[in-house]
């Protein structure tokens, strides 16, 4: 159970353990699970947030964003105005308390591409390549596959040879799906993707049902607690929460050893320390991360004394080359609501509570999922990507960045996976409001590989403020470009036959967007993140923009690595879930001193 994990203060204040891990997110407990399979091994977690063990607001799927906003559950970041994006300032959600964003996510599981992962090798990172990705995504899944009538009917197909069957991690097809997939995907056959029998084989390009994160035995939301469950009740874990760390301390001496960490709990400073041998891992995601390294006088000293921040390693990467998927959902009635599943009733309070009841059978809309996912290069949905693409910036600024770019720009000479589309069973869309009663598919489109770099830096010394994020939406105008001819795709997928039959009105943008420049100004105003962000603390050779080397050691410490979405040097075109998961598992297999490159 992952409440036996759970310990109270004074079991944590002025005590010390081998492995202190900051954030039970994602990662953290992957790693707190693997660390303490040696029993000689003492390991903390201190998690920001609070426990939300067997949280109806977490578990249930289909609850996409119930909790956006909520305090308890969500950071609600907001990114500071974008210049290239009409000053527009972007919501930004994150998952708080056990679980992290796995219990905040919208549940969607795809692998990324060989070449996506292989390229992080290439930028100087030996084994982080696409054969130890696979081995450890593979570990940390309990694939259940769906019966043989659905698999037939709806194409939820799928390789034996891909999938694990003993990890924590539950993954499944969902028990209700849309129910136009079928036509979706024959749509976009006919436009020239091709269907994939596998899509978690490692490669992307194409039109096939992905998976979801929540157990069709049970309908329930597997998140990284499942780890803390399989760990089962262990002498040598605890898991403190509600107790965001402050700053990581580092032994007197020459150099930053870390050796502890200052924390908060109930509004008072406390310290945890590190054994000789232990060490501190910071896992406190994209956007934490690279603030409790500046908070603990590591990073760029520009940065740092604009703070009063004494700067005790000068790693001027930490917080840079920030990188986002962009996500925007073209609306659509459906002509005929009652053939197909969607969200759209639950805004009604009583329908909501008729599908809580019918849940608790393991019925109803609650148990909807989103898995249809296609994919493609640029080539392959316009005409215009020679031109755009020839506008991709090769060189740049920033240490490092030319290699990153020319491996984007090798990505598109191989026409990998880029551009992807995915409907959602409901209205995710803006401005125009839905019409009371209707029901929607919003066929919604992600920019997969941004070129654009963007910055989350603290921007006061209390740990509890939000960082500064900047993302520069848009700044690379070919992101904008090709972010244009997604949406107009959309439009082309929705005048194409069989699906073009199942839709009525479009209700977003709307027919007042016509041209390119009305599409780049919606966009601009209208646009939301994937919650995808990676990179702000990459995993690259220090000249080069790194904070991180590929034992995802920060450079210039000792005892201190950081393993969460944040060392990603590149970010892939594929949602981030599986990525961390996998990347947290080799992390432990690194740290324990047993991993084979
Ligand atoms: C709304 C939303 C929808 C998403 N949808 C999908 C999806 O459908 N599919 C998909 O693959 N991915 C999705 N993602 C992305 C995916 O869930 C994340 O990339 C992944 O979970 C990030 O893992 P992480 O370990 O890096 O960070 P997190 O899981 O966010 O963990 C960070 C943890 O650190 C804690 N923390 C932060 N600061 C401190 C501190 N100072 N002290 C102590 N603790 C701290 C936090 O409370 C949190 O628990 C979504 C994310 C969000 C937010």
């Amino acid at each position: 159970m992952a409440a036996s994990a759970l310990t109270t203060l004074d079991q944590v204040s002025g005590k010390s353990f081998d492995y202190v891990i900051i954030g039970g997110g994602t990662a953290g407990l992957v790693l707190a699970a693997r660390l303490s399979e040696d029993p000689s091994k003492s390991v903390l977690v201190l998690e920001g947030g609070g426990a939300h063990l067997n949280d109806p607001m977490i578990d249930t799927p289909a609850s996409y964003g119930k909790f956006f906003t909520n305090k308890e559950y969500d950071y609600a970041f907001m990114t500071v105005p974008q210049k290239h994006a009409e000053n527009t300032a972007f919501f930004w959600p994150r998952g708080k308390g056990l679980g992290g964003s796995s219990g905040a996510n919208f549940y969607l599981w795809n692998r990324p591409a060989v070449e996506d992962v292989n390229a992080w090798e290439r930028l100087g990172n030996p084994g982080w390549n696409w054969q130890n990705f696979l081995k450890y995504s593979i570990k940390c899944e309990k694939f259940i596959p769906a019966d043989e009538n659905a698999t037939k009917a709806e194409r939820l197909t799928y390789d034996p040879k891909f999938h694990g069957t003993d990890g924590p991690i539950a993954l499944g097809f969902p028990n209700l799906r849309p129910g136009w997939d079928v036509a979706l995907q024959d749509t976009l056959q006919a436009l020239g993707l091709p269907r994939l029998v596998e899509p978690q084989a490692g490669d992307r390009v194409g039109t096939a049902m992905d998976l979801a994160s929540v157990d069709p035995r049970t309908n329930k939301r597997s998140t990284s607690v499942a780890y803390l469950e399989q760990a089962g009740a262990r002498p040598n874990l605890k898991v403190l929460v509600n107790a965001p760390v402050a700053r990581i301390l580092s032994a007197p001496g020459s150099g930053f050893v870390a050796s502890g960490v200052e924390f908060l709990y109930d509004g008072q400073k406390h310290t945890v320390s590190t054994t000789t041998d232990g060490e501190v891992i910071l896992s406190a995601g994209t956007i934490k991360s690279p603030q409790v390294l500046e908070l603990s006088g590591i990073g760029d000293p520009k940065i740092l004394s604009g703070l009063g921040i004494e700067t005790k390693v000068d790693l001027p990467a930490v917080g840079t080359n920030a990188q986002d998927h962009l996500f925007a959902g073209v609306a659509y009635e459906l002509k005929e609501p009652e053939k197909y599943n969607t969200i759209d009733p639950l805004v009604d309070p009583k329908v909501a509570e008729e599908q809580v009841k019918l849940y608790a059978e393991g019925k109803g809309l609650l148990t909807l999922g989103i898995v249809g996912i296609s994919m493609a290069p640029l080539k392959m949905i316009s005409d215009r990507a020679a031109e755009i693409q020839a506008k991709a910036p090769s060189g740049g600024d920033a240490p490092g960045i030319a290699e990153q770019r020319k491996e984007q720009l090798a990505r598109f000479k191989e026409n990998a996976a880029e551009a992807e589309f995915v409907t959602i069973p409901g209205f995710y869309s803006f401005p125009n409001p839905p019409a009371p009663g209707a029901k929607h598919v919003s066929l919604c489109t992600t920019l997969n590989r941004p070129f654009s770099r963007g910055t989350i830096h603290a921007g006061s010394t209390d740990p509890l403020d939000p960082p500064v994020i900047d993302p520069h939406y848009f700044e690379e105008d070919i992101d904008r470009l090709t972010y244009i001819e997604q949406v107009k795709f959309c439009r082309k997928v929705a005048q194409t036959e069989p699906f073009k039959s199942i839709l009525g009105r479009e209700v977003n943008p709307g027919p007042d967007v016509k041209t390119d420049e009305d599409i780049s100004l919606w966009l601009k105003k209208y646009l939301t993140t994937v919650h995808h962000t990676a990179s702000t603390c990459s995993m690259l050779p220090r000249d080069k923009g790194g904070v991180v080397d590929p034992e995802l050691k920060v450079y210039g410490t000792q005892k201190l690595r950081v393993v969460d979405l944040s060392v990603v040097p590149l970010i892939p075109s594929a949602h981030t879930q599986s990525i961390v998961y996998a990347i947290a598992e080799q992390a432990a297999d690194i740290i324990k001193g047993v991993f084979k490159a």
